[in-house]
């Protein structure tokens, strides 16, 4: 498969005599969305570590780009196309929403990351390149308005768009959106189907957690199933919806 950025094979994890994922094998190509749902436990945060190299697998494959990225850094990973977003805001407070975006690209660039937030940059031409991806991101997230603001000061929904703007920055081939529906309300969660679309229509992949069925069932192309660390489904949110073992395990009667 040349058009995967991300595949993964029979991936296990053990936490001493835990199991919490098992022969985990899925692939995302570009511009598609994958959701990884299942119950509290199944493994999904663990699978998230490990692709973003929080911790070693124990056993399979994890091929990023068509390089295996087993042993690498987490750091390696971002600079291989590798972005995440994490349960809980992470920020900074005291620094403007645009030069916390701008800190989130610096991992492409060549010179140091201060430097570009604070207009130091020697590499002009990059620098420019990267406020202009910036700017970008402002719009496509809806952070825009909000741009000259310091981080410490907007809403905790505007905090969990950050994260996912802060990860674009470092231009990404994927993102991984760990429960970026928590916390938000209805108007706020159609406005991340909407990035999260977005994000897709620019051929970025994305992967999400989510535990809000109706989000993703609207934004996902296809869907994963965990249980119990293993997978027990995976296709289109309509064939999801109606597979007999996802509603026994997960889903229930009502989605
Ligand atoms: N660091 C750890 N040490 C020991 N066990 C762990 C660790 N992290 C996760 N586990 C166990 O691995 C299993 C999978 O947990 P994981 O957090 O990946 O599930 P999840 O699907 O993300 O759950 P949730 O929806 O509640 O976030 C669980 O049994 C959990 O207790």
């Amino acid at each position: 498969m040349t058009d995967t950025v991300l595949e993964v094979d029979n991936l296990c994890k053990s936490f001493g005599g835990v199991q919490a994922i098992r022969d985990l094998s899925f692939a995302v190509s570009p511009g598609e969305v994958l959701g990884l749902i299942g119950p509290n436990g199944s493994g999904k945060s663990t699978t998230v570590n490990a692709l973003a190299g929080v911790f070693p697998a124990t056993s399979g494959r994890i091929m990023l780009c068509g390089t295996q990225v087993q042993g690498m850094t987490e750091h390696a990973r971002v600079a291989m196309g590798l972005a995440r977003t994490f349960q809980t805001a992470s920020i900074f407070p005291e620094f403007t929403v645009r030069e916390q975006i701008t800190l989130g690209g610096t991992v492409t660039l060549t010179l140091h990351p201060l430097a570009s937030v604070f207009g130091l940059g020697r590499h002009a031409s990059e620098d420019e390149a990267l406020h202009e991806r910036v700017q970008e991101i402002l719009d496509l997230t809806g952070l825009a308005p909000v741009a000259e603001q310091t981080v410490g000061t907007i809403s905790s929904a505007q905090q969990r768009f950050l994260m996912i703007a802060t990860a674009l920055a470092a231009e990404p081939r994927i993102i991984l959106l760990d429960e970026p529906a928590a916390g938000l309300v209805s108007h706020e969660r159609k406005m991340l189907s909407e990035t999260i679309k977005a994000i897709r229509d620019r051929g970025t992949a994305v992967l999400v957690i989510e535990h809000h069925m109706a989000l993703i069932m609207e934004v996902c192309d296809r869907i994963v199933v965990l249980n119990f660390g293993s997978k027990i489904a995976e296709g289109t949110p309509a064939e999801i919806r109606n597979n007999r073992a996802v509603i026994d395990a997960y889903l229930g009667e009502a989605v």
